[in-house]
């Protein structure tokens, strides 16, 4: 009937903090509801994670931890914050921060391509948003515009990094690689770090050039409707298109941070760090608005306060809970 919403097959305890209701985002592993917290009706994003849609039982509880465990830990102002998360046998239930804006794939689509300053804006918070995840040893491997979501439907707003379930902690990776082979064999490099992060964090830095290159575009840099070559071979190639039209009224310097992302050898590719010093970005005018939108609360704003407040919060994972390892289920 009417009155009772059907959450029939939610986890009980979801159903008495939260009321879900329409869907506002399809992911490939499930779906993001809208949700009200019923004693304070604060909004959030509930998605719903379907175990069954993984090929393996293994694999999908697997990647699921992964997610669960990276977003518990992480603590950015670009990166999505986890509020609760339930399951049941069939499905994982994450509450997270509502996004008003949705996902950056959809206003750059109704926008058809982004004016350069609004890019460079939403490009500064992906690579504080890479860079705090790389310096605690995370590689992101999916960013793309499905997985970038708006605060706001303001052209200047904060951006949040979201579905993790890519994500490799690097710490894992590397030891389990390092206790299967002999050690007798394996380079010193491969113990100091060096080799681990070389390659893997590599691919984020690609994904990130995709991602400018469609916003200031306003189309994929690699697609089948360019010439006979298969999407596949044009990455391999790392012929990317610059449709005259789009591009004549994007900078040269904008150009040469797309140019030097989309580099096929991942260790002549230009990484995160080198990004943020590039002359593009070091715009004043641009990085007092992230900073301002990234860290809201630094009072009277200035470089010198974000610089705090960066320094204190934004740079390390929260700790596992006491009880338990952070494993706790609802
Ligand atoms: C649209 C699609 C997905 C969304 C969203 C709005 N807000 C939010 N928070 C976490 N995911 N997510």
């Amino acid at each position: 009937d009417l009155m009772s919403d059907d959450q029939s097959s939610l986890p009980r305890d979801l159903q008495d903090k939260y009321l879900l209701t329409r869907r506002i985002g399809t992911g490939v592993c499930g779906e993001v509801r809208l949700a009200f917290e019923r004693s304070t009706c604060r909004k959030f994003a509930v998605k719903i994670i379907n175990k069954k849609n993984f090929q393996s039982e293994g694999t999908a509880t697997r990647n699921a931890k992964t997610e669960i465990d990276i977003l518990q830990r992480v603590d950015h102002p670009c990166l999505i914050k986890t509020e609760d998360f339930y399951q049941t046998e069939e499905s994982f239930y994450i509450v997270l921060e509502l996004m008003e804006g949705g996902e950056l794939f959809h206003r750059v689509k109704s926008k058809q391509q982004l004016n350069e300053s609004v890019a460079k804006l939403y490009f500064y918070q992906m690579l504080r948003a890479v860079e705090y995840l790389h310096s605690n040893g995370i590689i992101h491997r999916d960013l793309k515009p499905e997985n970038i979501l708006l605060s706001s439907q303001d052209d200047v707003c904060l951006i949040k990094v979201t579905d993790f379930n890519q994500s490799r902690i690097l710490e894992e990776a590397v030891l389990m690689r390092t206790l299967c082979g002999t050690p007798s064999y394996l380079a010193p490099e491969v113990f100091t770090h060096a080799s681990t992060t070389g390659y893997g964090l590599a691919v984020d830095a690609w994904s990130l050039g995709v991602l400018l290159f469609v916003c200031l575009g306003g189309y994929p840099p690699f697609h089948e409707s360019f010439g006979h070559q298969s999407v596949t071979d044009q990455i391999i190639r790392g012929e990317f298109t610059m449709v005259q039209s789009k591009w004549t009224s994007v900078s040269d310097q904008a150009k040469d941070v797309v140019r030097k992302l989309l580099v096929v050898d991942p260790m002549k590719r230009m990484s995160i760090e080198e990004a943020l010093q590039h002359p593009w970005l070091q715009d004043q005018k641009m990085l007092e608005t992230a900073h301002r939108l990234m860290y809201p609360s630094a009072e009277g704003g200035g470089a010198a306060a974000a610089m705090e407040a960066e320094s204190t919060s934004g740079r390390h994972l929260r700790k596992r809970g006491r009880e338990g390892d952070g494993e706790e289920q609802h």
